[in-house]
């Protein structure tokens, strides 16, 4: 192959070029500095690394690079290389040439690739390269999740010591149980109790809240029985702050169903306080590190983390390590919502047999005897992993009955079934509906969801915001409880319906539609133009700001809002958003630097967000960021009502249903 200065030299034409980006060509740059004579295979490598980790791929996969490299390598970048032996020729043919065995021999260089032993920048296990630090951080989490899994034996034996008080716990938590099939939150309770690791995966409206609630009470109980009856210390936290104010409000709702006497156990020792995860971990003022980690561990004894498939490698490493050695650790998730947006996909790889189940017969035994529930047949497996006995599925969804296009829909795009998609489409649900929309008419939906024409699925759109808002404005002297209470109403209303989008740029991403939605509402004379913040003006946070109690994805309200002036009030403009608190705060427009307008918003933004009615809108063409994942978790935004639109091209959903992404990783358990 050409000179390193070659291969660099065509890196930085591929970054000018939209490929690469500027980050990869410097770390290949960084090897060639530290190591001249690095070749150039190895010096492309390291560029892909980093190019696969900004595309969440904690390594690369040298075999499937070779096997498909145009599902790896920038689209943008022409990637010519001019070698002495095969003449100028692109890089995938000129790697095709050299062989996946030889390219891995162009590797070898004992100060930049290793092993693991030692501390080279780059490691090589197996196809697979990585940066040290993400390798390393694999290996932390393994170790650690092992670790705990290695005490089942122990906590069981406890457990079943305690079998009447465990058994009396569980029964007054699930009344019993209706039909032939199982129950699976109460099976998943009595495994995560016999763990200190576990994962309870489910759809949406499985009762992964209601489970863990029950799951604290039982947990709860059996700690306090004990001699020393001191409380379990227990923390919740979920990846972002609207997924944890989320959780925490669905935990207050799943409290107050709990038996009374349990009830009052569980209240008095939960610290209800559901954090994120940073906020966990304790960000400190100009560091990178976190106030607790391996040598000053959290003070906790179960660490319960939600919406799990959010969570990154490298959030995952730091909240692992700061984990006591004796604390247990609980991961509740959708296993087929889309990865995190940072790389690794720890959820989906952890959940990757949950289907099959693959429980052993000493699991299933255990369990019958402690619960008397029946693990059907089909889910043993005599040879089943160690993990798969930490994992649970619930099946069975308690939001969306079989009668419900949302549910329908949901399960036919998670199994790529496109017949059963067309089917779900063809069958009468009234909770699900579909538009297209040519592309040369993005402005016919755009002026419909501005309300202007009409559509029947969109209703009235935003200029039912809109008029909401003037129609029912306090006036000036009116006192500002009654402000607080417009602003709840509207902000409210307002979270009833969502517009979603696969893309972030572009006519059918969130900047071309927010802007499309503006012209037509300014058209209508329903906001002024020209004018960035208005009244009636929706904005999402993009980033925390725990100064002013803001979290990302929280979506506040532009309104008229009176302020003290000389003389009396005047009319200002004042953000209003809910907090944690749930009282309604007033945030001056100038003060927020980290927000966007959110007449539409991306799918990936959208986690851990519910919206009784949601919309998506699919791009024209097929584009890499649709995937069944992405489709799925745009659709289980719903919760009463969905609305798919395609523009141009319908075929679009299907295609994206049939394409899954699959994160390269190499944890294994
Ligand atoms: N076993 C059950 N029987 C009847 N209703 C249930 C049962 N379990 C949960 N529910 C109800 O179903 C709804 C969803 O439950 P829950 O919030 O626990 O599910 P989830 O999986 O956490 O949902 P989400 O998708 O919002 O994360 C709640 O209204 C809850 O009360």
């Amino acid at each position: 192959m050409q000179k390193p200065s070659a291969m660099l030299s065509m890196l930085s034409t591929a970054v000018e070029a939209g490929g690469f980006r500027d980050v990869d060509y410097a770390l290949a740059k960084f090897i060639h500095n530290e190591a001249q004579d690095a070749d150039p295979a190895l010096l492309f490598s390291a560029a892909l690394v980093s190019y696969q980790l900004g595309r969440g791929h904690v390594c690369l996969d040298l075999e499937a690079c070779f096997d498909d490299p145009d599902s790896i390598f920038p689209v943008n970048a022409s990637l010519l290389v001019d070698d002495p032996q095969y003449g100028c020729v692109t890089l995938q043919q000129c790697m095709t040439q050299i062989g996946y065995a030889a390219w891995i021999q162009r590797l070898a260089h004992a100060e930049i690739v290793g092993s693991g032993t030692g501390n080279t920048p780059l490691v090589l296990v197996g196809p697979r390269l990585y940066l040290r630090r993400y390798w390393q951080h694999e290996r932390n989490i393994e170790s650690m999740i092992q670790q705990r899994m290695a005490k089942t034996a122990s906590i069981a034996a406890t457990l079943t010591r305690h079998q009447a008080l465990f058994q009396a716990t569980l029964t007054s938590l699930f009344t019993a149980h209706q039909g032939p099939e199982s129950d699976w939150q109460k099976l998943a309770c009595a495994i995560s109790a016999r763990s200190a690791f576990s994962v309870i995966t489910g759809g949406p409206g499985t009762g992964k809240t209601t489970t863990v609630v029950r799951l604290i009470a039982l947990l709860q109980t059996l700690a306090l029985a004990d001699n020393k009856a001191t409380p379990l210390t227990i923390r919740l936290a979920a990846p972002t702050g609207k997924a944890a104010a989320r959780l925490q409000s669905a935990i207050a709702s799943a409290i107050s169903s709990l038996p009374v006497e349990v009830r009052t156990r569980v209240e008095a020792h939960l610290d209800s306080e559901v954090s994120t995860l940073h906020r966990l971990l304790g960000p400190q003022r100009d560091s990178r590190q976190f106030r607790y980690n391996a040598r000053n561990p959290m003070p906790v004894d179960l660490l319960i983390i939600d919406e799990a498939s959010m969570v990154d490698l490298d959030m995952m490493a730091s909240v692992l390590s700061a984990l006591p050695e004796h604390a247990r650790l609980i991961l509740i998730g959708d296993k087929d919502q889309l990865a995190s947006v940072e790389a690794g996909s720890i959820l989906g790889e952890l959940c990757l047999r949950a289907e099959q189940g693959n429980y052993l017969p000493s699991t299933i035994d255990w369990i019958q005897q402690m619960t008397g529930e029946i693990i059907p047949s089909d889910l043993q497996n005599t040879a089943g992993d160690a993990l798969s006995q930490h994992v649970v599925m619930l099946r069975k969804s308690h939001r969306f009955s079989d009668a419900s296009g949302i549910g329908q829909l949901a399960r036919a795009v998670n199994l790529g079934d496109i017949a059963a998609m067309r089917a779900v489409w063809h069958g009468a649900y009234k909770d699900i509906h579909y538009l297209h929309f040519p592309t040369d008419n993005l402005q016919t939906l755009t002026q419909q969801l501005a309300g202007k024409p009409t559509n029947q699925v969109i209703g009235s759109g935003y200029a039912a915001h809109f008029s909401r808002m003037s129609s029912s404005q306090p006036t000036l002297d009116e006192d500002l409880d009654t402000f607080d209470q417009w602003a709840r109403s509207l902000l409210t209303e307002y979270s009833q319906f969502q517009v979603l989008c696969a893309l972030r740029n572009g006519d059918a991403g969130v900047e071309g539609l927010n802007l499309k939605i503006e012209a037509a509402l300014a058209g209508q004379g329903l906001i002024p133009t020209n004018q960035p913040w208005y009244s009636g003006r929706p904005v999402l946070v993009t980033q925390n700001n725990y100064s002013l109690g803001l979290m990302n994805g929280d979506i506040g309200l532009t309104l008229h809002y009176p302020l003290n002036a000389a003389g009396g009030r005047a009319w200002g403009l004042r953000v209003a958003f809910i907090g944690k608190d749930d009282a309604v705060h007033w945030v001056s427009p100038s003060r927020l630097n980290h927000i966007q307008t959110v007449y539409a918003m991306t799918v990936h933004k959208s986690q851990g967000s519910e919206f009784e009615h949601a919309l998506l809108v699919l791009p024209p063409k097929m584009n890499p960021v649709l995937t069944r994942e992405l489709l799925y978790t745009g659709i289980t935004r719903a919760k009463a009502r969905f609305t798919l639109v395609t523009l141009d091209n319908q075929t679009v959903p299907e295609e994206a249903a049939a394409r899954r992404v699959k994160r390269a990783s190499g944890l294994s358990f």
